[in-house]
């Protein structure tokens, strides 16, 4: 049994996580952490999660509980996981990291954490997401340039960062594919006398309302035809068992910075 900890395990994340743990064959529930601040500091997880008690009482910092996990699930913020991943280093316990919006800096701080233990670090955990990431690989060396390219994404309003990081590594397949780079071509959002489009840009529209757990668009447009690739989540339950089962699957394996592309075999298909 690979023993969980999951941080942030009152977010939104947080409470799918430990649902997807109980469920989970070969995981269990070691710890479960909440803001110091939070009210549900000292409660019972399984009762914050809404599957029933668990005894696992959450406490109110990693340090606390750390000793007692294999491996950290971390759905928090970019702040927090910097903070928990620099502990697990410490520590040498294995992490997952789900958090997005990471920039340039604070992804090798993640890469050089990597060098000590072992890491998956992908900002979609869901199977059809990563199964999408290689059909936009075929797509881009087929048709990408001769396509105007525009990712379009959709998230619920409490949602921080833009654009999402799923169309982040959206836009970078594509990118990679073309031999381009993202960081000189990508146009995040357009108005006023933009003037006509310019070739080889790649897009990027961000919508944030309601409760939209996540859609995600990728449009290659060329003369006479267009492809569309959409993603929607419609459950969280689809990032919280990938998270899962890349916590099993970290199990044994060495140190490095691995992503669900790893977890799911889908590297080399
Ligand atoms: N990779 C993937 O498949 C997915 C990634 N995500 C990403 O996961 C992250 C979390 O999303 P979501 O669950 O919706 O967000 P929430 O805001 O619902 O949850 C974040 C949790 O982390 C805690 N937290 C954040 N910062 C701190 C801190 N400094 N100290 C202590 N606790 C902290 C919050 O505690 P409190 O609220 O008490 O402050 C909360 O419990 C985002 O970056 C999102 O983009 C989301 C879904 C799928
Ligand atoms: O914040 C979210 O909710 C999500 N964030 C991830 C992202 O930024 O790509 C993944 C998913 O779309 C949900």
């Amino acid at each position: 049994m690979v023993k969980v900890g999951i941080v942030g395990a009152n977010g939104r994340m947080g409470k799918t996580l430990i649902e997807a743990v109980v469920a989970a064959e070969g995981a269990e529930l070691a710890a479960a952490v909440v803001h110091p601040e939070s009210s549900l500091v000292g409660a019972d997880a399984g009762e914050i999660a809404g599957v029933g008690r668990l005894g696992v009482s959450t406490v109110d910092a990693l340090s606390k509980a750390i000793e007692q996990i294999d491996v950290l699930v971390d759905f928090t913020s970019i702040e927090m996981t910097l903070d928990n991943i620099a502990q697990c280093r410490e520590a040498g316990k294995s992490i997952v990291i789900g958090t997005t919006g990471f920039d340039v800096a604070q992804k090798a701080q993640l890469s050089a954490a990597a060098l000590d233990i072992p890491v998956v670090f992908a900002p979609n955990m869901s199977v059809g997401v990563n199964l999408c990431l290689k059909l936009l690989e075929m797509t881009a060396r087929v048709v990408g340039d001769d396509s105007d390219i525009e990712i379009i994404e959709a998230h619920h309003r409490h949602k921080v960062d833009a654009p999402s990081g799923t169309a982040v590594r959206m836009g970078e397949v594509v990118a990679e594919t073309l031999g381009r780079d993202l960081s000189k071509c990508a146009v995040y959002g357009r108005q006023g006398q933009e003037g006509p489009r310019k070739k080889d840009t790649i897009g990027f529209e961000t919508i944030r309302a309601g409760d939209v757990v996540g859609d995600h668009t990728v449009l290659f447009a060329a003369d006479g035809e267009r492809i569309e690739i959409t993603h929607k989540a419609s459950s969280r339950m689809t990032f919280a068992k990938g998270a899962v089962r890349a916590a099993t699957w970290l199990s044994g394996k060495s140190a490095g910075l691995y992503d669900m592309q790893d977890v799911l075999e889908l590297k080399d298909v």
